[in-house]
């Protein structure tokens, strides 16, 4: 039987489609319109006209990749990082610190409106950010090639899992701003520089911490070439399956509040430590938390709100997921001398049913959760026992989200503030108080 050979259909580049850009989303992506759909351009700003192509097609929507601008905006500027086109970090660059805000805080008015019906958003100065070297803690992908028997040090590219070998990275805290270099070297110089998966930074307030994770074990003569490599980090090594030795635990300091907080370094920690100084003194200052009042703190990592708020209320209950982050809280409010306080570990997406830590008689809720929001917990809350909630978010479709629920519970608004946590990067972090209306 004859048989029909088909030749292979090219895919056709999309053309290049001319665009007004309208607005810019919650990841920072310029939004237009082209036949009827909307379209995401990553790289483009409000009313710049640009050419894109597309590359992803849906119903309703349309991905489109940058081309040109034809036409820019006047808060475009020049990417300060030599490796902006291809790495995955800073996706913001081309754009004015002062315009990444206002962009920021619009795209939380559309998602507040849409998802909360809540509009006219109470708005209060940011908390804002150096613009570089304002990151105490990253993690570096490390990975091995088999077919050039090299290791790939660097982040993770755009919208891929390729790694981009990055030199210098300027938005890390500055001990680690040019670690690339040595880290490279090390790679190419130790063959067992293969078993490490990930290298994790942390700029500590008392030594600065990187974190070698292998999968296999290395050798004495490895672990000293990296040591000897890295003289002036304390280094630690992370096997999966023991416990991190540490000389001397991280920690960091709460200069206003009086508190040294250790982690541990798989604990979460704010990684920005400016904004997070700022952040909890607006915390309490929106909050003022009475000396006769109980605080609910859910997702409280090693004590961050905790430990500051136990100083101005009567108690603190605060729960957390994660085993290690609840003894490392726990610890620290040992540490810090603080008696008013209770750390519980719990997976907030459970029936509060089994609870051992639900109290009836707390007046004030703080939450601060992952992005995938709290909507599990607070519809099972009874809301209505708290006169506030201080809602601190990393996620503004999830707070936007929530709000729908605590509004709808009798809460106001309040307050609402954008914190710039990760300068140049799509992420909004927002702090938002909701006060009981009165009947
Ligand atoms: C954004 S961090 C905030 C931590 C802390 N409030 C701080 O300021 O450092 C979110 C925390 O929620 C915890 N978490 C995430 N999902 C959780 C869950 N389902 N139940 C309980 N805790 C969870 C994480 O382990 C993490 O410590």
């Amino acid at each position: 039987m004859a048989q029909i050979f088909r030749a292979k259909k090219a895919t056709k580049p999309s053309k290049h489609l001319a665009l007004q850009i309208e607005s810019m989303d919650h990841q920072g992506r310029g939004v237009a319109r082209h036949d009827g759909k909307v379209c995401f351009v990553a790289g483009a700003l409000t009313n710049e006209h640009v050419t894109a192509q597309v590359t992803q097609a849906k119903s309703k929507l349309l991905e489109a990749k940058l081309i040109k601008v034809m036409t820019a905006s006047e808060y475009r500027t020049q990417p300060f990082c030599e490796h902006y086109e291809q790495c995955g970090g800073c996706n913001l660059q081309h754009q004015s610190v002062d315009n990444q805000l206002i962009e920021k805080q619009q795209a939380v008015e559309k998602l507040f409106a849409r998802f909360a019906k809540i509009t006219q958003l109470p708005w209060q100065a940011a908390i804002t950010s150096a613009p570089l070297h304002y990151r105490r803690a990253a993690r570096i992908a490390s990975i091995y090639d088999k077919k050039r028997n090299t290791v790939k040090l660097g982040f993770r590219a755009s919208q891929s899992k390729q790694i981009v070998d990055i030199e210098q990275c300027n938005v890390l805290a500055a001990p680690f701003a040019d670690i690339f270099i040595t880290l490279n070297a090390l790679s190419q110089a130790l063959n067992e520089f293969k078993f490490i998966s990930h290298v994790q930074l942390c700029q500590a307030d008392n030594h600065n911490y990187v974190l070698f994770r292998h999968t296999k074990a290395l050798s004495q003569t490895t672990y000293q070439a990296i040591r000897a490599g890295l003289e002036n980090y304390q280094v630690v090594f992370d096997d999966g399956e023991n416990a991190v030795e540490y000389q001397q635990l991280p920690n960091y300091r709460l200069p206003e509040f009086g508190l040294v907080l250790e982690f541990q370094l798989n604990n979460f920690i704010q990684v920005n430590q400016a904004v997070n100084d700022a952040m909890l003194h607006q915390a309490v200052t929106w909050l003022k938390p009475r000396a006769d009042e109980k605080v609910l703190d859910l997702f409280c990592g090693v004590g961050n709100f905790s430990l500051v708020l136990a100083k101005y209320a009567n108690a603190v209950i605060g729960v957390e997921g994660e085993a290690q982050s609840v003894a490392m809280a726990r610890q620290n409010a040992q540490t810090n001398q603080i008696h008013n306080v209770q750390f519980h570990c719990f997976d907030l997406t459970r029936a509060i049913s089994e609870a051992t830590w639900f109290d009836p008689s707390v007046d004030v809720l703080l939450l601060d959760p992952s992005r995938t929001g709290a909507l599990e917990v607070l519809e099972q809350l009874p809301l209505g026992q708290f006169s506030r909630i201080l809602y601190v978010s990393c996620d503004p479709v999830t707070l936007a989200r929530d709000a729908q629920v605590i509004h709808r519970a009798g809460f106001t608004l309040e307050k609402l503030g954008l914190m710039n946590m990760f300068v140049h990067t799509g992420h909004i972090e927002t702090m938002a108080l909701f006060v009981k209306q009165q009947k």
